[in-house]
């Protein structure tokens, strides 16, 4: 069982460590994954040209790929940094964005978990179901509403690629393939804001740098983030609030509000 702790020790290691972060994400989302990987005390380099990538992501704490906005080009340049950075021992952390949405976006996303090592796959439930092969009704990037059992969906896709998978919704799932957690801090202005769960993926990556435990590192991300969410929630208006409100209580997450706020828990492997 993984500590309320380890979540506070997790987040003190990635502001005291200021991983180097290099992120290939979508124009959508990049901005704000820039600057929620600075709230949180982390370096971001949005970088994705051919020439250098390997470099970068040889000699960042962690790499992120976002498959938000794919091109020809930018999958050889996921491609280039993701070898790069399996060679390096540098954890990567994939968001199959819409992996539902076409055969162009599932089979992409299948090249890279085969092809590389990859820490930590986070993905909203629509797009975990379309890895798996289950039909979801997910819309575009939208989750979507299915009825599958999203714990044995998310233990299939983690034990197929040997990964850690990181599903989130209104709960949050984290599963190795042996253990899973369970996690209810969040709020419902989430899915208002476009890119939350692309942060939320860059975040991943922030903690996966500081934690060899990848499982350990995702639980900690997910919970210190959703508790970011929740109290930005409660102190807001609507989207264009909470966007502003998340950034500032990414930046102020203290030990008491984690010990206070955080909701997780170990499930019973299904
Ligand atoms: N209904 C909800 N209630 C509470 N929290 C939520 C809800 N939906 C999502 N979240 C939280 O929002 C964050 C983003 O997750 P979400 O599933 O919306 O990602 P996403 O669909 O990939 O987003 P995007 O593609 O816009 O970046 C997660 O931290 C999750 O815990
Ligand atoms: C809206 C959108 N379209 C491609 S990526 C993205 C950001 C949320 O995933
Ligand atoms: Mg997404």
């Amino acid at each position: 069982m993984i500590s309320t702790q380890r979540l506070i020790d997790l987040m003190r290691a990635v502001r005291e460590k200021k991983p180097l972060l290099h992120v290939i994400t979508n124009r959508v989302a990049i901005n704000d994954s820039a600057n929620g990987a600075l709230a949180v005390g982390a370096s971001p380099i949005m970088a994705e040209a051919h020439e250098e990538v390997e470099t970068i992501a040889a000699i960042s704490g962690a790499l992120e790929l976002n498959i938000g906005n794919l091109t020809p080009y930018s999958i050889q340049s996921m491609l280039l940094s993701g070898h790069a950075a399996n060679q390096a021992g540098v954890p990567v952390v994939l968001d199959p964005v819409g992996a539902g949405a076409t055969e162009f976006r599932l089979q992409t996303v299948q090249k890279l978990l085969d092809e590389l090592d990859i820490a930590i796959i986070r993905g909203n439930a629509g797009e975990i179901a379309a890895l798996a092969g289950e039909d979801w009704g997910a819309k575009g990037v939208d989750a979507g509403e299915g009825d599958g059992d999203i714990v044995a969906i998310a233990e299939r896709v983690a034990r197929k690629w040997h990964t850690v998978t990181a599903v989130s919704g209104a709960a949050d799932t984290i599963t190795d393939g042996q253990q899973t957690y369970c996690i209810k801090n969040g709020h419902p202005l989430f899915p208002y804001m476009t890119g939350s769960g692309c942060l939320n993926g860059v975040i991943q990556a922030a903690y996966a740098a500081v934690s060899p435990n990848y499982l350990e590192a995702s639980v900690a991300a997910s919970v210190n983030y959703a508790i970011a969410g929740q109290l930005a929630g409660e102190k807001c208006a609507g989207p264009g609030s909470f966007r502003q409100q998340l950034m500032d209580e990414l930046y102020l997450l203290t030990e008491e509000k984690i010990r206070r706020y955080a909701a997780f828990e170990e499930v019973a492997r299904s």
